[in-house]
Order: C-alpha cells, then sequence, then structure tokens
C-alpha cells in the first residue's frame, strides 16, 4: 500500500510540533524560576541587611574572607633586576631590586653572575634589540617607531610587555631617567648616581631567578650576538706587503645555491655547525679551536663559490693570503696575528705555491716555515711547515678561525698534507651531477620540472661538464626552453667530441701495438 505524500508531510509536522512546544515551554519555565531566584536572592539580601544586626553582618564578611584567604592561592613574590642605560652602568651591569617594588633596597648586584659582564653597560642595548625581536605591535598601547639603531620597533618608556622563555613568564619595562620623565620623581636604583638614566626592569616570580640570570639573561646576549654577526656587512681581505687591505664581500653564493652533492654538502654544513658549538670541547683538550679543510678538483667546479658560501654562512670575513707577497717569516707571523676571531684563512691554489717536498724540505719543514728573500723562484717553505707555524700560533692566540686550501691538483700536493688529521676535511668539488643541475636549473630559473630533464639526465652521466659551464649555458637565455635546449646542444656535443677523442686514442693505440709488435718481429 502507497501513502499519499501530503499525508505524510502533514502526519511529519504533527509529530515534530509537540517536542518544539516542549522545548519552548520548559524554556519559560527555566526563565521563570531563574528570575524568582535572583528575585529571592536580592529579597534576602535586603532583609539580611534589614533584620541583622550590623555586627553579624561584619562577622559574616570576615568569615568569607578567611575562607578565600585559606583557599586562594598568594600572589607570588616578585623580584626585579634592573638593566641600565650604558650612562648609568659603568659600574654595573644590572642591579638587583630585591622586593621588586622599584625601591632598589637590594643594592647592586655586584657579587656574583651579573658582574661577570664587565660593566660594558651594553646588556642595555642587547635587551633592547631583543626586545624589539620580540614585540607584539598589537598588544603594546604605546610604541616607539626606530626607537633603536635598526630603526625597529621599540618599547615607548613607561610600556611593559611580556617574553616566555622555557614556559616562564618575563616582565619588562621600560623606565625614562629622571631627566626624561621631568616629574622631579626620579628613583636611583641602588644609589649609583643613576638617576638621570633610562633603564629596564625585568620582573618574574622570585622561584625564577637562577633561571633568569644563568639562562635568561646569557640567551638574551647569545641571541643579539647571533643576530648581530647575520647581520654584518663581511668583508674580505687581501695581504699587501704585512698588512690586510679589506673591501666588502658581497658574493651571493649560499649553500642553498651551490650545486654539489646534497649529502656532501649536508656535512659540510653539519661540520661547520659541530665547530661553531665546540668552544669548550677544543679549550679541554687543549687544542687551537680552528678546523681545516682542503677543496679540490677540476676548474669551475666551485671550490671558490664553496668559500663564499662557507662565509656566508658563518659570516665569517675572509683572508685571501697571497704567499707570492709574503717575503719574511716576521710579515707572516704579523699577518696571521692580525686576523681577528672568527674569520676564514685562504690560500688558493696551493699547488701553485708549494711543491712536494723532498726529504730535505720535510726535515727542515717544522723548523722554518718560509724561507725570507725576493727572487728564490721556489719557496723553500712547505704545506705542513706553514701548517705547523700557524698551529703554533693560533694555539696561544685567537679563536674560532677557518683555515682553508683550494687546488684543482690534488695529486700535486705534499703527501704530509694528505695525512689523516692534517686537515681536518677533504671535499671533492667535483663535475656537475644531477642532483647539483637541478639546484642550478632552481637557481636560474625557478624551475623543478621541464621537458629536456630526462635527455639532460641522461647526458649528464655520460659526460664531465662543470657546474660552471653549465652555469654559463643556463645564463645564455632568459627563455627557459632555449637555454635547457642549448644546453642539451651542449652536452651532446661534448658527449660526440668524447667519442671522437676515445677513437683517436684508440686508434693511436692499435698503431703503437702494431709498430711495437712490427719491431719485436725485427
Ligand atoms: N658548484 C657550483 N655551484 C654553483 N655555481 C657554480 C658552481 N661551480 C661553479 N659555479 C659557477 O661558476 C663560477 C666559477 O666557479 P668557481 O670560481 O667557484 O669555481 P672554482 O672551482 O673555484 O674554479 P677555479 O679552480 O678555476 O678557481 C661561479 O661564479 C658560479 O657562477
Amino acid at each position: 500500500m502507497e501513502m499519499d505524500p501530503s499525508a505524510a508531510a502533514a502526519g511529519g509536522k504533527a509529530l515534530a510540533l509537540p517536542s518544539y512546544a516542549k522545548a519552548v515551554d520548559a524554556y519559560r519555565k527555566a526563565v521563570g524560576t531563574a528570575a524568582s531566584v535572583t528575585a529571592y536572592v536580592v529579597l534576602a539580601r535586603g532583609m539580611a541587611r534589614e533584620l541583622l544586626p550590623h555586627d553579624l553582618t561584619a562577622a559574616a564578611r570576615w568569615a568569607a574572607s578567611l575562607i578565600r584567604a585559606r583557599f586562594e592561592t598568594p600572589p607570588a613574590e616578585r623580584r626585579t633586576l634592573v638593566i641600565k642605560s650604558a650612562a648609568a652602568a659603568h659600574r654595573y651591569d644590572y642591579d638587583y631590586d630585591y622586593d621588586g617594588d622599584g625601591g632598589g633596597e637590594g643594592g647592586g648586584w655586584g657579587g656574583g653572575r651579573g658582574r661577570g659582564r664587565g660593566g660594558n653597560g651594553s646588556l642595555y642595548d642587547e635587551a633592547r634589540e631583543y626586545l624589539a625581536t620580540r614585540i607584539d605591535p598589537h598588544t603594546m598601547r604605546r610604541l616607539c617607531l626606530g626607537g633603536n639603531s635598526k630603526g625597529a620597533l621599540s618599547m615607548e618608556h613607561g610600556d611593559s610587555m611580556t617574553d616566555v622563555f622555557e614556559g616562564v613568564e618575563f616582565t619588562w619595562a621600560s623606565v625614562a631617567g629622571k631627566s626624561q620623565r621631568g616629574d622631579g620623581n626620579a628613583y636611583d636604583y641602588g644609589g649609583f648616581g643613576s638617576a638621570g638614566t633610562d633603564s629596564l626592569e625585568l620582573s618574574f616570580d622570585a622561584e625564577h631567578m637562577d633561571l633568569a640570570l644563568d639562562k635568561y639573561v646569557p640567551f638574551i646576549a647569545a641571541t643579539v650576538t647571533d643576530a648581530r654577526r647575520r647581520d654584518r656587512t663581511l668583508q674580505i681581505f687581501i695581504n699587501e706587503g704585512s698588512s690586510w687591505n679589506g673591501i666588502k664581500h658581497h658574493h651571493p653564493s649560499t649553500f642553498e645555491t651551490l650545486a654539489m652533492d646534497p649529502d656532501l654538502k649536508q656535512s659540510v654544513v653539519a661540520d661547520l655547525d659541530r665547530f661553531l658549538k665546540r668552544r669548550e670541547y677544543y679549550r679541554r683538550i687543549g687544542k687551537a679551536w680552528k678546523r681545516g679543510y682542503l677543496l679540490y678538483g677540476p676548474p669551475g667546479t666551485g671550490k671558490s663559490s664553496l668559500v663564499a658560501a662557507m662565509a656566508n654562512y658563518l659570516r665569517f670575513n675572509l683572508y685571501d693570503l697571497d704567499l707570492s707577497e709574503v717575503h719574511s717569516n716576521s710579515s707572516l707571523q704579523r699577518l696571521l696575528n692580525c686576523m681577528p676571531n672568527k674569520s676564514i684563512l685562504v690560500i688558493e691554489d696551493i699547488d701553485c705555491c708549494f711543491t712536494t717536498a723532498s726529504r730535505k724540505e720535510k726535515d727542515d719543514s717544522d723548523h722554518i716555515p718560509y724561507r725570507s728573500g725576493r727572487g728564490n723562484s721556489e719557496p723553500r717553505i712547505t704545506l705542513s711547515g706553514l701548517l705547523n707555524f700557524i698551529d703554533g700560533l693560533w694555539s696561544t692566540s685567537g679563536e674560532e678561525r677557518i683555515i682553508i686550501f683550494t687546488t684543482n691538483y690534488k695529486d700535486r700536493l705534499d703527501p704530509a698534507l694528505l695525512r689523516p688529521g692534517r686537515m681536518d676535511m677533504h671535499i671533492y668539488m667535483g663535475y656537475c651531477c644531477w642532483e647539483a643541475f637541478k639546484t642550478l636549473a632552481r637557481n636560474y630559473f625557478i624551475l623543478e620540472d621541464h621537458a629536456r630533464f630526462p635527455e639532460i639526465q641522461v647526458l649528464l652521466t655520460e659526460v664531465e661538464v662543470t657546474p660552471a659551464e653549465v652555469s654559463e649555458m643556463l645564463l645564455r637565455s632568459e627563455d627557459v626552453d632555449v637555454a635547457l635546449g642549448l644546453l642539451a646542444e651542449f652536452l651532446r656535443e661534448k658527449k660526440q667530441a668524447m667519442r671522437e677523442g676515445e677513437s683517436v686514442e684508440s686508434h693511436e693505440d692499435t698503431a703503437g701495438k702494431e709498430e711495437a709488435a712490427a719491431a719485436d718481429n725485427f
């Protein structure tokens, strides 16, 4: 039997209506009950006020506050560190306000951790620089635009902000010195005559004092140092006589743009990271905090680009040492001594500076690093001698130094240099592989795939082509189809030339063998 759809709909509505009416009814009742409860409470309070004696009301209030005090957690005790701007901080980098009320009863924090900074007043600048990177403009009432050397946003005097470190809230307040406030109410934190100077107040719960001093403050200093290092303009220095001449270094090469085997690239980056973290390690083992890299491979494979990428990554200046310009031990010593920490010494094409040492040279090398005097067609210095010399100098002075040698001909080097442990890492910069090509394609055309790629991938396994050659082909046209077409053509020609070279060689071989056989027969 079929049911009339209109009847079914009517039936459905009839079923739905009672539940809707019930809900409305329940809601009305609830509102009515709430209204009457509120009315009763108001009435009861009014009656209590009227009827209960005053003493009884006071006693009830006292009992309620007692219960509240028993169950509510009391506000945490606070501590405040006062960090003064440079003018006031010549004696102390920060003062410790013990009770956190801004009154400075605790006097100076001079006994221990705070003093270790040397009191050069830089912590104030560092803290402001750090806070500029943590400011959330949406939560600040007032903001100072261009209030620090970098032109970034900074906290306005009188304002405060909160920073969270290891899950703990640290509150910063910027306090203007007396001269700026002009209200005649200058405080003199700790009584060191700093009333006229600006300061920052760092407040936190008392239980986090150790975290603040031992971790948070050093973290701020380290973060700012790191940021400054990243922002600084790099320089490359070239030696003239016994002094260095510096110019700005704007080499665009980075590890992202460098075309090389991805695993090798990753291991170089990891090695640099490890080196940076090992200050204590080098101190403990009593060795100079330095690392040596030997870069080798055919011309145009990116050795100089890798040096630039390392400098850009570490933000270290480069010192490009031209040994032909060094004419005496003392000038070499002066040049090496003048290199500051966090720098890279580069000696390019060492195979041209040094020849494989004779036995006599090896014997002398540890004692005589360089033979003075111009006009010697071949310096008697050996590479290992130079390394010993550098080791000796840098083990007593300087930290975080990198030394890089480059060569196109590793086989021409003094075997002493190639011994394990002499240079820390040997890095082969080879011909352009498929992964390296993909990096170049990304660099030049922001390209991940192309119809030409399969052909190029096969050709790259068949011919030896340097990244410099590939780069040059990719630069020939702004049209990616044209550029990749030219590259494929170039690779095919190379392959053809290689085949012809091989056949010429094998022909010569055969001819040679035939001649030898004829001679034997004769
Ligand atoms: N691995 C690479 N990654 C990215 N670009 C490269 C690479 N190799 C070479 N190039 C390109 O070729 C140019 C020359 O390369 P680079 O000078 O770094 O090679 P090199 O190995 O130091 O050569 P040489 O031994 O002749 O000094 C670079 O400026 C860069 O444009």
